[in-house]
Parts: C-alpha cells; sequence; structure tokens
C-alpha cells in the first residue's frame, strides 16, 4: 500500500484523544499512551518491512515529531525506539544484532543505566555481572538498595527485556561498565521472570505517560552472548579482550547527545510557533493613548523575548545536523580502528548538549510568560513542552557534569598552549591570547565570533590558573579540580556559545548562496540577531576579555533594535515555515487559524467540573457550611 505518513497517521483514530489526557489518573494515562505507542509501532513496522510504503520523505522523522501530537507528553516506547535498538546497532556484533534486531521480534527493551545511588558517576555504579565459566552465563546482581536501576523510561510495565549496564567480573578481577541483554518479563504472560523485581517510580514534573522504572535481580542468570560484544569480547574460557578505546561502551550516550540538539530545535519551533502565532492575534493596549490596542508583537520587548526563540531554534537545527555528520565522520573512523576524532567529539557534543538543552528550557519558558496568563494554560501546550524540555537538561548527562567533562578538553589545550607546544587550528586563538595578539574590535558578525574565541581564551586561561594555584598551595588534582570548577564551567559554556556562533554564521554564509536574494537577507538577519543577542547578554565578558569599547556596546544595541524591526513583518512567515501542523501543536493559542478565543472556550468546555451545573461537592461540603446559621 501506498501511503503519505502524515495523512496515514492523522487518520488513525483511536491515536486522537476526545478527552485532553490532563483529565486522566495517572494509571489511564499510561494505558491510554500505550494503545497509541503499539499502534505507532506497527506503521513503524510496516514502513520497515515495506509492507507500507510511503510517498513521502524524512518517514521517521515524520512520525517521530507526529507524536508530539499524539502522545502530547511522550511516547512511552521513546526509549525502545531511540535507544535500545540503536544501542544494539552500535554495540552488539554482527551475529548479536542477526539474532536480536528482527523487525518482528517479541522484545521491547529499555536502556537501564542508572541506579538510585549514581547517575552522574557511572563508574560507582553497583549492579554486578559475574562470570560463571562452569554454566557459560553471567550472574546479573543488585548488591544493595542503593543499587537498583531507576529512571529508565518503558520499564515501569512496558518493557519485557533491557540493556543492563552492570560491573563485569571474571574470576574476581572487575574490568569495569559493560552492556548486557537481559530479557526481564516472560514474552507471553508479562509477568517478572523469577529474581527480578521491577516496577514503576510514581509520578513526575513531566514525561508521565512513560512507564520510567526501577529493577532490582536477584542472581539472574543469561547466556554469555548476552553481553555487547562488538567493541568488547569475554570468551566461553572467561578471556577477557579488552576493546580499542575504553569509553566505546558509553557510544550510546554521545550519539543521543548528538541527536538531542536537534531534537530540541524542534521543540524551540513549536514554542516560538505558538508564542509569535498568539502575540499575531492578541491586543493588549494601545502604544499612543489615542490609537487602537495594538498587536502585542509590535511591542519591542516582546519581539526581544520571542525572535531569539526563532532564531535559537534554526542555530539548534543546523548544529544539530553538523553533530549529525560529525558523528558519522567520527564512527567511519572508529570502524576503520581511528579513535583520534572520538575525544573532541565527546567535548563537543557534552557541551552542545548541555547549552542545547539549558538554552531551549528557558526559552520555551520565556514563551509561556510572553503568552501572559494563557500561556499558564495547558491548552497553550506550553507548560508540556517545557517539562519535556528542561528534563533533557538532566537526563542524558547532568549540565554541570557535562560542561565539566567538556572542560577537561579545554585545559589539555591551554596547558599546551601555556607550554608553548603546537596547537591544533581550531585552538590558535589560545596562542594568540597569551601573546596579546588581539584584533582589533569589529562591530560586524565576525568581530562578534572572535570576540567569543577571546572570551573562552580568557575564562580557561582563569580556570587554568586558579587550577594551578590550587595545585601549588598543596592541593591533590581532583580538590584543585573541585575548587576552580565554577570557572571550568564557565569557560565550557564560553566555548559551546562561540561554536553556536560560529558554526552557524558560517553555515548561513553558505546557505544564503544557495537561496533566492529575499530568504537569504531574511536567514542571515536571523543569525545576526543571535549573535548580538548574545554579544549584548555577554557584554561584561567582552569587555573583560576582547576590546570592545563602550561605543561599541552602544552601536551593537542600536543594530539589535534595528533587526528586531526588520524581524517583525516576517515572524508570523517563519514560524509558519517550521510547517508544525495544528494536530501537533496541540496548542489553543498557537493554532494557525488564530481562532485563540474560541477554541479556549471550546477546551474548557471539556473540563469534566463543567458536566454538571451544581457539582455535588457543593451539597456535600460547600452547602453545609454556608447555609447552617441561616436554616
Ligand atoms: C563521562 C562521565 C561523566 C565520567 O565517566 P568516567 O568516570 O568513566 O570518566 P573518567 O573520569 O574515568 O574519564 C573521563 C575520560 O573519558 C572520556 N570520555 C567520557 N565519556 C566519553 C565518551 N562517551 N566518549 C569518549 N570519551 C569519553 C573523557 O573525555 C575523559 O577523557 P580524558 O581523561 O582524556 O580527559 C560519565 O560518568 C557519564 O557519562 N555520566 C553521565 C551519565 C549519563 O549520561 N547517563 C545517561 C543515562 S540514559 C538517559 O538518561 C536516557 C534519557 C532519556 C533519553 C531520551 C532520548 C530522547 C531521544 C531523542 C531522540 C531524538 C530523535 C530524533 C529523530 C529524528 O528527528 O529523526
Ligand atoms: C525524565 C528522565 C528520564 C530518564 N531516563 C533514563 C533512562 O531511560 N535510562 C537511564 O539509565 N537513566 C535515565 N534517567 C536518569 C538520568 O540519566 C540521570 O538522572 C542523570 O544522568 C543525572 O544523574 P543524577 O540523577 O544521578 O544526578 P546527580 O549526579 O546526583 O546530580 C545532582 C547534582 O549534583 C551535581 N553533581 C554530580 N556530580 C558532580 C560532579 N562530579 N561535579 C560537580 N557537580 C556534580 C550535579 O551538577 C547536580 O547539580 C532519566 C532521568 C530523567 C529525569
Amino acid at each position: 500500500m501506498m501511503i503519505h505518513t502524515n495523512n496515514y497517521i492523522l487518520n488513525i483514530k483511536e491515536l486522537w484523544d476526545d478527552v485532553p489526557e490532563e483529565y486522566l489518573s495517572h494509571k489511564e494515562r499510561y494505558e491510554n499512551a500505550i494503545k497509541k505507542a503499539f499502534i505507532v509501532l506497527k506503521v513503524l513496522r510496516q514502513l520497515h518491512t515495506g509492507n507500507i510504503q510511503i510517498t513521502d520523505h524524512r518517514t521517521p522523522t515524520n512520525v517521530y515529531s507526529i507524536q508530539d501530537g499524539i502522545f502530547r507528553n511522550v511516547n512511552p516506547l521513546l526509549i525502545h525506539i531511540g535507544l535500545f535498538w540503536s544501542t544494539i546497532a552500535a554495540q552488539a556484533s554482527t551475529e548479536q544484532q542477526a539474532e536480536w534486531l528482527q523487525p518482528d521480534s517479541s522484545m521491547i527493551g529499555t536502556y537501564v543505566q542508572t541506579e538510585l545511588g549514581h547517575g552522574s558517576f557511572i563508574r560507582g555504579i553497583e549492579t554486578t555481572a559475574t562470570y560463571d565459566s562452569t554454566t557459560d552465563e553471567f550472574i546479573l546482581h543488585t548488591p544493595r538498595l542503593s543499587a537498583y536501576k531507576w529512571w529508565p523510561g518503558g520499564l515501569g510495565n512496558t518493557a519485557n527485556a533491557c540493556l543492563v549496564m552492570a560491573q563485569l567480573y571474571i574470576n574476581g578481577t572487575c574490568h569495569g561498565l559493560h552492556i548486557f541483554l537481559a530479557q526481564i518479563r516472560d514474552f507471553d504472560t508479562h509477568k517478572p521472570l523469577p529474581g527480578i523485581k521491577v516496577g514503576e517510580i510514581g509520578p513526575k514534573m513531566g514525561f508521565n505517560t512513560a512507564d520510567n522504572g526501577f529493577l532490582g535481580f536477584d542472581n539472574h542468570r543469561i547466556p554469555r552472548t548476552n553481553m555487547l560484544m562488538k567493541n568488547v569480547q569475554v570468551l566461553r574460557d572467561g578471556t577477557y579482550v579488552k576493546p580499542k578505546h575504553d569509553k566505546l561502551t558509553y557510544g550510546s550516550m554521545l550519539l543521543t547527545r548528538v541527536t538531542l540538539i536537534s531534537d530540541l530545535a524542534y521543540q524551540l519551533s513549536k514554542a516560538a510557533t505558538i508564542a509569535v502565532r498568539y502575540s499575531a492575534v492578541r491586543r493588549q493596549s494601545p502604544i499612543k493613548s489615542n490609537e487602537p490596542e495594538r498587536q502585542i508583537l509590535d511591542f519591542v520587548s516582546q519581539q526581544h523575548k520571542l525572535f531569539i526563540t526563532i532564531a535559537s531554534s534554526h542555530v539548534y537545527r543546523v548544529v544539530g545536523l553538523w553533530m549529525w555528520n560529525s558523528h558519522k565522520r567520527v564512527t567511519a573512523d572508529i570502524h576503520e580502528g581511528n579513535m583520534g576524532q572520538l575525544p573532541e567529539l565527546h567535548a563537543l557534543a557534552c557541551c552542545l548538549k548541555a547549552i542545547s538543552s539549558r538554552d531551549a528550557s528557558a526559552l520555551v519558558e520565556q514563551c509561556r510568560l510572553a503568552c501572559g496568563g494563557h500561556g499558564y494554560m495547558m491548552a497553550s501546550n506550553l507548560p508540556q513542552i517545557y517539562a519535556y524540555t528542561t528534563a533533557a537538561v538532566t537526563y542524558e548527562g547532568e549540565y554541570t557534569v557535562l560542561l565539566l567533562q567538556t572542560a577537561r578538553y579545554l585545559v589539555k589545550f591551554w596547558r599546551l598552549a601555556a607550554e608553548h607546544k603546537p596547537l591544533p587550528q581550531n585552538f590558535a586563538y589560545f596562542e594568540d591570547y597569551i601573546k596579546k595578539n588581539f584584533e582589533q574590535w569589529r562591530n560586524s558578525p565576525e568581530g562578534i565570533i572572535e570576540g567569543f574565541k577571546a572570551i573562552v581564551a580568557g575564562k580557561t586561561k582563569a580556570a587554568y590558573d586558579t587550577l594551578q594555584c590550587n595545585l601549588r598551595n598543596g592541593r591533590e588534582f581532583e580538590e584543585a579540580w573541585n575548587m576552580a570548577s565554577v570557572q571550568l564551567t564557565n569557560a565550557s559554556e564560553a566555548y559551546a556559545r562561540s561554536l553556536l556562533c560560529e558554526v552557524f554564521w558560517k553555515e548561513t554564509v553558505q546557505l544564503s548562496t544557495k537561496v533566492s536574494k529575499s530568504l537569504a537577507i531574511v536567514l542571515e538577519q536571523l543569525a545576526e540577531l543571535y549573535l548580538m543577542y548574545w554579544a549584548l547578554e555577554k557584554h561584561g565578558d567582552l569587555l573583560l576579555y576582547s576590546t570592545i569599547s563602550r561605543n561599541d556596546i552602544e552601536a551593537l544595541q542600536s543594530r539589535y533594535e534595528e533587526l528586531l524591526a526588520l524581524i517583525r513583518p516576517n515572524a508570523v512567515g517563519l514560524v509558519d515555515a517550521f510547517d508544525i501542523r495544528d494536530e501537533v501543536l496541540c496548542s489553543t493559542l498557537g493554532a494557525y487559524d488564530g481562532r485563540v478565543y474560541e477554541r479556549m472556550m471550546e477546551e474548557a468546555s471539556k473540563s469534566p467540573l463543567n458536566e454538571d451545573v451544581v457539582n455535588e461537592s457543593f451539597h456535600k461540603y460547600i452547602r453545609p457550611v454556608t447555609m447552617k446559621n441561616k436554616l
């Protein structure tokens, strides 16, 4: 059958709710979501096997983005689709993949790493996998409460299998963390297997359609061949064959951090669409007292809140793709046995994941606030987008922890620069900074990019100097590092911002040569706005570390305000161009037709509290108090 995926999925009635899911109980929400998740999974499987064929391109992405509308929250199979399969594809041997990656597999899996006691510091994970050469099996065990797995999406009720991160022991020697495939529920009855204690962790700030779970093993046995063996092996006699790089096991986290950047761009485009369209419909106060009330989008302060969201969505889209291509390149190199580019990719992924999630959640919240009181309604969909987005600041590597990973990388290059050793081209500016080869400030995108590089150099130097000072004062390295950690994270953040500015500007300039002149003008305005916005936000740092002057900052401010005025006529067109369907946006404030107040009233009418003219609580609780003395 030939289909257009959007239309096909949008026409499956069971996927769309009559009652908004906020009115359902915790249990009903999950059950409703899981019903829909398996309809979607069936479509994905049919696409995969070619049973249905598609007439539009980017199909998995289309299905992925439509999911936001279907679930309003999150697909309980997100980790099954997004992490379980991809980890097997990346880390299992060819034979294991042939056995496990069957499109009609009975396995519904999840990625089980975090424990009650350890999330960030994964070397501290306590679950053990001990090789028993007499039976050719691993014994998975949870030695104490803090070793219970806690958080994995879909683990509570949905998954019957999982990839478990555990400390590998062979003949009493610990070989560190490895990944194992374990069945946890019977495929037919879905009952937990003997030796498995599994359940759901309870309601959260968001992600409430996903059954995040806990899991404990009581000496649970799995075949030796269930360890993921592409990069590392345990042989039948217990011989351990080391991987070519000891962090290859962390590869799934690296890949997810890269894909998250694009996902966050998409969340930003949803928030921007809602807030900009609403701001074009909403009128509140005249600007001049004798004029009619104006669209709130005409307030320059409102443009300041919203246009940076549109621009940031483009930034993360562009940088997400750039990182995706880098990941592809580095993975191909690793395949050939060359690990040389892995540290750089890891350092970039860490700081970009950290900053993209932090920016996205801050900007989504800014969009919500920009919609005034109505942004606080669940029916605006902005609270759900915020709850979804802010989780990304923590999961897949907590914000500060990831910035500190990138800081290790920066400090290494600063040390080379300080010792006058050769530097790679992309860090040549460290040497310029040391030699005080400062460029004269230019009030242009290129000038701002240079200025941001000076901030990276200046902040890395400050952190490095503090680190060295702590060491000279007799501190051990780890303690000295901890004492410098505020400055180290500042340096990483600056590095991420300089990368975002540079990549976005260069890619936009290139793209501009391939599109119509009028489109090129708008794209460059957005890119320039992004750079000006952050130069003004960070003007204190620029004053400290670059040659910018007060007059330059005033000129930047004027240009920024000019850009807001230039973008204003195209603002609605720019968000329409994100091309997000109403069914996916799920927002009374952001629908294409602008019927904001009508939709708000229609949604309110769905409230169960409006079912009876007089709610029975009146008779039970209110009347006995208010009428007591009047009888
Ligand atoms: C990295 C850690 C913080 C520290 O690890 P260690 O203690 O082992 O490190 P050391 O200190 O010993 O060594 C550091 C050393 O190692 C290098 N390193 C570290 N990691 C890597 C790596 N991955 N690759 C390469 N190198 C690495 C590092 O550079 C150092 O090198 P030097 O010594 O030379 O300096 C670690 O503990 C850690 O990672 N902690 C974080 C834990 C974490 O991230 N947990 C995640 C759990 S899973 C999870 O949270 C899932 C969440 C839900 C995900 C939702 C998915 C959404 C998917 C969206 C998909 C969108 C799809 C869109 C599709 C479409 O659009 O089409
Ligand atoms: C919605 C959601 C879904 C998730 N899904 C999964 C999943 O599918 N599978 C899975 O395995 N896990 C999952 N997780 C768990 C997630 O990966 C962890 O919560 C995350 O890695 C952070 O670890 P933590 O909770 O231990 O935080 P902690 O590390 O305890 O962080 C607490 C604080 O301590 C600070 N801190 C910790 N270490 C350091 C350090 N070295 N230096 C400086 N500061 C530090 C942090 O900055 C933070 O401020 C999920 C979490 C959420 C919220």
